[in-house]
C-alpha cells in the first residue's frame, strides 16, 4: 500500500484546494483539541447515561466521527439530513428533510451534533421537530457559531468556537458541495464565488 501524500502546502495539507483558500481560521490541531475538551464535558454531564448522537448531514459528518471517538461514553448514532442552503451562501430559511431518523427517539438522551450555527434557522426548526418526538432530553453540540449572523436564538449547550460572520468551508462545511474534505476550516478567495 502506498503511503498517503500528506505533504503540507503553505497552509497544511490542502487536498488540492490550495489556490482557492484565502486564510485558515481554525487548524486541524485547534479543532482536535477543542473536540477533546467538549467531549470531556459531555462525558461528565451524561455519566451513567447512554447518549444518542444525532448528526445533521452532511455538514456534521466529520465532526460526528471525531466527536464520537473522543467521547468516553457508550453512544448510539443516528443521522438526519436537512437542507436550507443548497448552493447558496445564505440560508433560504426553508428547511427540508432529505433523510429522517431511522428510529423512534422516545425516552432517549438525544445530543444533536451540528457543524455550524449561522442564522440558527436550521437548528431552531430541527429542535422543534425533534422535541415533538418525546426524547428524555434534547441538547445541541455545535462546533461553530457565528454570533453576528444569528437571526433566531437557539439554546445550545455545547459550542466549540464562536467565529466571525464570514462564509467558511472545510471539516464538513461546503461551498456548492466542495471543500468538505479539507481537514481545517478556512475562508475562500472572493474569486471562487464569481
Ligand atoms: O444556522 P443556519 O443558517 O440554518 O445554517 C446552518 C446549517 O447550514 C448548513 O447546512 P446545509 O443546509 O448547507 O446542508 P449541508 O450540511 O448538507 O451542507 C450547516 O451544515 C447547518 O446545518
Ligand atoms: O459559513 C458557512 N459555510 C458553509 N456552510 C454553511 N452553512 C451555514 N453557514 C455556512
Ligand atoms: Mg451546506
Amino acid at each position: 500500500m502506498t503511503e498517503p501524500d500528506t505533504t503540507p502546502g503553505p497552509l497544511g495539507p490542502d487536498h488540492g484546494y490550495g489556490p482557492d483558500i484565502d486564510h485558515v481560521l481554525l487548524s486541524e490541531a485547534q479543532i482536535r483539541d477543542k473536540i477533546a475538551e467538549v467531549a470531556e464535558q459531555v462525558a461528565v454531564d451524561y455519566a451513567g447515561k447512554e447518549v444518542l448522537l444525532v448528526g445533521v448531514l452532511k455538514g456534521a459528518v466529520l465532526f460526528m466521527s471525531d466527536f464520537a471517538r473522543a467521547l468516553q461514553l457508550p453512544t448510539q448514532m443516528e443521522f438526519m439530513a436537512v437542507s436550507s442552503y443548497g448552493s447558496a451562501t445564505s440560508s433560504s430559511g426553508v428547511v427540508r428533510i432529505l433523510k429522517d431518523l431511522d428510529r423512534d427517539i422516545t425516552g432517549k438522551h438525544v445530543l444533536v451534533l451540528e457543524d455550524i450555527i449561522d442564522s440558527g434557522l436550521t437548528l431552531s426548526w430541527l429542535l422543534k421537530n425533534l422535541g415533538g418526538r418525546s426524547p428524555a432530553s434534547l441538547e445541541v453540540c455545535a462546533l461553530l457559531r457565528k454570533p453576528d449572523a444569528v437571526k433566531v436564538e437557539v439554546p445550545v449547550k455545547y459550542i466549540g468556537f464562536d467565529i466571525p460572520n464570514e462564509f467558511v468551508v472545510g471539516y464538513g462545511l461546503d461551498y456548492a458541495e466542495r471543500y468538505r474534505d479539507l481537514p481545517y476550516i478556512a475562508t475562500l478567495k472572493p474569486s471562487v464565488y464569481t
